[in-house]
């Protein structure tokens, strides 16, 4: 097992209508996944997630930069290309990924060296399918007799199973159900964890790559915009469009001044002291509701007019007219929350990150 390293990674693909200029998937990408960690790829659809998945498996090769599993170059740098059979890949895709004639041992067998495969699997199977938790009797079950979360797990386990460098997951849950979803990523999380394997996983959805990841990658047209742990790329995204993708987020115009600055919803502290002109990025949870029927004498905050609710029993969200005439966004707890027309006061919580206008998009 080892760590990844892309440095300075292109690949375009020609354009087929003529005229037209190339498409450049990846541009100019860098990124480090360390050693047993796991990463996930964030980007909306055609941003170049796949592309570097298959640059990285081997499966197409770069125009320039380069790509090692750990001190070995394996593509770039003047080195001849390592072929996908012999990176030590693992590679899981979106669904489909088993053979359907296959039993499940005989799945998750394949990769394993011919002698241990002729002995179907062997133990192997059994400490794999141990791995993704699932019962030992699926064995000789075959894949159209498990559900889609069983079946990915399965796929999991075949790709873990010759103890690859490496697992590549190009969005393995996207066929599921919401529940089914989240209880198959987690289990996938818990086997990379288990076998401290390194992993990068592609996603659009922003949920599954803040909640899985210690590392979120985030993608737009082709480059790679940041980098960090989920609660950085959520709390402190590097400019205003990545906060609107990872999550929502309240974008208000502001005065800085040092550590505060101020907006309509009053002063705020910052993140980072910064002067002048500012865009603000405040994320729905930060904004406080006081209910004005339940608050005090003494109200700190800023007049508004709830507008709308969106209940979804954990957490609702309340959009909010301040008098002023900005509409806001507040998310707050389902158990005691106002109702539309109710007058409210607002305030912000927390920390928050400051835009220069060079920075916002
Ligand atoms: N083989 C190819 N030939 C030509 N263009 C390609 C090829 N593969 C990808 N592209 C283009 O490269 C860009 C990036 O594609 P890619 O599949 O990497 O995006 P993605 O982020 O994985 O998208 P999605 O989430 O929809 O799968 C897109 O504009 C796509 O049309």
């Amino acid at each position: 097992m080892s760590s990844l390293t892309v440095t300075g990674v292109t690949r375009s693909f020609p354009s087929t209508a003529p005229g037209r200029a190339a498409t450049r998937a990846v541009d100019d990408v860098t990124l480090h996944v360390p050693h047993g960690s796991f990463t996930t790829v964030l980007g909306p659809s055609g941003c170049g997630k796949t592309t570097l998945l298959r640059l990285v498996a081997g499966f197409l090769q770069p125009e320039s930069g380069s790509i090692a599993f750990g001190d070995e170059v394996v593509a770039g740098d003047g080195v001849r290309p390592m072929p996908p059979q012999t990176r030590r890949v693992g590679y899981v895709p979106q669904e489909g990924a088993l053979f359907p004639h296959l039993d499940v041992a005989a799945n998750i067998a394949f990769g394993l060296p011919r002698a241990a495969r002729a002995a179907g699997g062997g133990d192997r199977v059994a400490e794999m399918l141990d791995l993704v938790e699932l019962p030992a009797d699926f064995r000789d079950r075959r894949p159209d007799e498990l559900s889609g979360g069983q079946q990915q797990r399965v796929a999991l386990a075949r790709s873990l199973a010759p103890q690859p460098a490496l697992v590549l997951l190009d969005e393995p849950f996207s066929s599921l159900d919401a529940g089914l979803r989240g209880s198959t990523a987690r289990a996938v999380r818990r086997a990379l964890q288990a076998t401290n394997t390194t992993a990068v996983l592609v996603t659009h959805d922003q949920n599954e790559a803040l909640s899985l990841a210690d590392q979120v990658a985030v993608m737009r047209a082709g480059r790679l915009v940041q980098s960090a742990p989920p609660s950085e790329v959520y709390l402190s995204p590097t400019d205003p469009a990545v906060a609107e993708f990872v999550g929502r987020a309240v974008v208000l115009p502001g005065t800085a001044d040092a550590a505060h600055a101020t907006c309509a919803l009053g002063e705020v502290v910052l993140t980072e002291p910064t002067e002048g002109p500012v865009s603000l990025m405040i994320r729905p949870e930060q904004v406080h509701v006081d209910l004005s029927h339940t608050a005090g004498d003494k109200v700190i905050g800023v007049r508004g007019t709830v507008e709308e609710v969106s209940y979804y029993g954990h957490d609702c969200a309340v959009q909010v007219r301040l008098d002023e005439g900005t509409s806001v966004l507040a998310r707050m707890s389902g158990v005691l929350h106002p109702a539309a027309g109710d007058r409210v006061h607002l305030r912000v919580t927390g920390l928050v990150r400051a835009y220069h206008p060079t920075e916002a998009l």
